[in-house]
Parts: structure tokens; sequence; C-alpha cells
């Protein structure tokens, strides 16, 4: 697994010039420019948009590549070729470019599996980027060049360029049909609900405070699913949490989750605590009824509270100023309700986004506290690798913004196979059987998407 390919990208990078041009657009679907990509960049595109959807993004291509396959290093080392990267930009706007992709769960896993050659950091710059912002659309042509040659690269690019915008506004935006699953399974069902047990005894027995056990459930379709096809169900269908779609190779890795790791905008920094779940009711009064013993349930308080505690520690470590609430809310999504405690600082001098994000991840949302024996006790316990479930997704420019969302309620999709991920934290007084019940609930945005039986 640690292959040294990724030396191939960290050419010089400061010898690099980054030419960026960006030309407003009138509104176009970022869906349908996501698909005028299927030909020429498949395996090469992103998609995302925050919860709020006052940001969408879309890369086309890569102009540039971050990968690596550090371990401790990794965050420190993503930032410090970004920085190298953004050093020499010529561009005549305000708009900044854009880094995205993601950081895996566990560098340490070494299962085998779906996520084999994926590596343990990976970041693009899009060739054609369009953003979505304030109700304003803009592609930008990035081209990252030892210089040689760029102007008639560059004429190159925007005629591409101009092609891509075409066919996103004049082709009808396309309905998508739900793919046909022609096998569902539950692997590891069995050493899933035994594992519970285990590390409750675990937990009891005072190895750790809190685990978030997770598994992995398998679907085959009758043929290979596309990304534009998936990520259009999710979209309509969950529009209350971030959505992403990472490409890579024949790899899409989507998913709609309710929880933001860390977003910085200028100067302040905001994170989520989302731990403590309960499913919807069937009547609005079920459904408040439901939510009241939420926020009234110690196990469920406690699963929440130690998030709270270290959220809180790493911001007043890396903030001025920090603002956090007594008391969660509940946090109601399409399938699920949580407990929630949104978090607030002023970033201190010298801190950054990625090192937030070093700081924060894991959360003892998805790894556990303390957290070297919750990630030991994961890595004894799942017979799966993690890979970007449950890690950091998202993106940065080069003046210091940028937000990371937690990539739960996600799936992996290559050709006509999808691994869907879900888990739940474990304390002390967990039950096997309703820790299983609640990972099915958190199964159901990418089963839905996926054309699987969601009862509601
Ligand atoms: C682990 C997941 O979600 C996390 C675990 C939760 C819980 O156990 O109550 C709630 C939200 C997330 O912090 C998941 O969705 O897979
Ligand atoms: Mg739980």
């Amino acid at each position: 697994m640690q292959q040294k390919w990724y030396n191939a990208t960290e050419v010089e990078a400061s010898s690099l010039i980054f030419y960026m041009e960006t030309i407003e657009v009138s509104r176009l679907s970022a869906l349908a420019f996501f698909a005028a990509g299927e030909e020429s960049y498949k395996g090469q595109r992103y998609f995302w948009q925050n919860r709020e959807k006052t940001l969408t993004l879309v890369g086309l291509g890569h102009a540039y590549k971050i990968e690596n396959q550090l371990a401790n290093t990794r965050f420190d080392e993503v930032e410090k070729q970004w920085k190298q990267l953004t050093k020499n930009i010529v561009t005549e706007e305000e708009l900044q470019p854009i880094l995205f992709g993601g950081f895996t769960f566990d560098p340490e896993n070494t299962t085998v599996g779906e996520w084999d050659d994926f590596p343990e950091s990976y970041f693009t710059v899009a060739t054609y980027q369009l953003m979505i912002r304030n109700d304003k659309a803009y592609v930008s042509i990035h081209l990252i060049t030892d210089g040689e040659n760029a102007a008639p690269q560059f004429e190159e690019l925007r005629k591409e360029r101009d092609h891509l915008i075409h066919a996103a506004q004049v082709k009808e935006v396309k309905t998508y049909v739900k793919p046909q699953i022609t096998s569902y399974s539950e692997p590891h069902k069995e050493a899933y609900l035994q594992s519970i047990d285990a590390v409750t005894a675990k937990i009891k027995a005072q190895e750790a405070d809190k685990v978030v056990i997770a598994r992995s459930l398998a679907l085959q379709f009758e043929e290979a699913v596309s990304s534009p096809q998936i990520l259009s169900h999710v979209v309509n269908e969950q529009p209350e949490s971030y959505l992403f779609g990472i490409e890579r190779n024949d790899m899409l890795f989507f998913g709609a989750s309710p929880e933001r790791l860390v977003k910085v905008e200028n100067g302040r920094a905001y994170s989520s605590c989302i731990a403590g779940s309960i499913k919807r009711g069937a009547t609005s009064e079920e459904d408040q009824a439901l939510g009241t013993s939420l926020l009234q349930d110690n196990k469920n308080r406690g699963e929440h509270h130690y998030v709270v505690e270290m959220i809180t520690e790493t911001f007043e470590k890396n903030c001025t100023t920090v603002k956090v609430p007594q008391q969660p809310k509940l946090l109601k999504i399409r399938d699920i309700q949580h407990l929630y405690t949104p978090v607030e600082g002023q970033l201190a001098e010298g801190a950054t986004i990625l090192q937030l994000v070093k700081d924060l991840h894991p959360t003892p949302a998805l790894g556990g506290v303390p957290r070297q024996n919750s990630m030991s006790i994961i890595r004894e316990s799942e017979p799966m690798n993690r890979g970007l479930y449950a890690a950091p997704i998202g993106w940065l420019d080069a003046d210091g913004n940028g937000e990371f969302a937690v990539a739960i309620r996600s799936a992996a999709l290559v050709g006509n196979q999808a691994y869907l991920y879900a888990g739940g934290g474990i304390v002390a007084d967990s039950e096997a059987q309703s820790e299983y019940e609640e990972t099915l609930v958190k199964f159901r945005p990418m089963l839905r998407a996926l054309g699987g039986a969601v009862h509601e």
C-alpha cells in the first residue's frame, strides 16, 4: 500500500505558474455542468453543496493534484504544497482558486477492499470549476504550468470551457431513473452485533469511554451506475445536508451529511457537535415526543457530551474566544434526528483551517474517547477500511477560508457495486440490537438514492 507514486505530482511547485481566469455565466444547473463532463472528465470530477445551499462547486478535470500516503504529517504536507502552489498566481479576478478533496479516516488501517489504491490525502484543483454563490454563477479555468506555451494552451481551454457551458445550458436537465438492485447484503452482520457487545464490555472495563463502530452494506446493480444519475437523486432527496460527490478513477464517493467538521470565514471558525440519534416520527406529535425523549436520554446525552468536550477544547487551543451553548438542540433531517451543539470561535494568529482539521479529526462523533485507544479498538473491531467515510471532505482557498464536512451518510460506488457505510457511538450502556437499528436508519439516504427499498 505504501506506494511512492505521489512523488510524480510533487514537481517543484515553486517554479510553476498558476493561471486562473473566471467568467460570470447565466445561471445553469450544477448537475448539468457535472454531467457535461461525463465523456472527457469521468473519474476527475467533484460536486459540493453546503447545507445552506449558498455555495455550490463543481470541478471537471485536474489542473493539479495533491496526493500523499502520509499518516500524521499529511495535513501539513497538503497545506505546504497548497501554499507553494498559490504563491505564483496570475489572475485579474477577485475570486480565489479552490482546492477540493479529502483525507481518509485512518491512514493506519491496512484492511484490503474497495479503498486499496486510494491515497490518504486526495486533493485537486479542477481544470474547469463552476461556482454558484449568492445566486451568481462563475466558471473558472485553472492552468498550472511552468509557463512554456501557456498562451496557446489557454486558448484551447477557453474553447472547451465554452463548449461545457453551452452543453450545460442547452441540454435538458435529465431525469434519471433509479438503478436496479440485483443483490443486497449486510456482510459481517453477526460480527458487527458481537463487536458491539465486546466494545461495550471494553468500555465497562475502562479501556475507553466511547468508541464509534461502523459497518457496511453492499449492493450490486444490473448495470454500471453513473455519477450524475446518483447525484441527481441525492440532490433531490436530501436538501438539508452537505451534498458531495468526489470521483477518483472508477470510484464515486458520495453522500449527504448533516455534520460540519469546520468552516473558516474571515477569521472566524465554526464547528458542529452532532451525536445522539433517534428516528423521525410518523406524525408530528410522535416526532416531537421522540425528539423530547432524545433530549432527555442519558445514553445519548453521554454520546453527545464527549463530542462537545473535545471540540470545545480544540477550539480553545486554536481560538482567542469560543462560544458554546450549554445545552444541545435537536437537528432534524429527513430520516433521523440528532442532538446538536454548534461551536464557534475567533481564530488565533497562525491557526488555519487545515490545522483545525488536523486537530479535530477524528472527533469523538466518529472516533472516540480517548482518541488513540478508540482508534485501536476500531481497527481491531471493524472488518473493513472506512476510506473517506467519517473523514474530512471539503475545500479551501488561498485566503484561508474553507469548509470541511464529516463524510457520513456516504457510500462508495464502483461500477455496478456500491458500499454504504454507517455507524454509531458506543458507550457503556449501548445495546447491540438498537445500535444495529440506528445504522439501518443511517443507511437510508444512500439506499434511497441507489434505488433500495426504504420503508418510510
Ligand atoms: C457514525 C455516524 O454518525 C455519527 C454517530 C451518531 C450517533 O451514534 O448517534 C450521530 C451522528 C454522527 O456523529 C454515521 O452516520 O455513520
Ligand atoms: Mg448513537
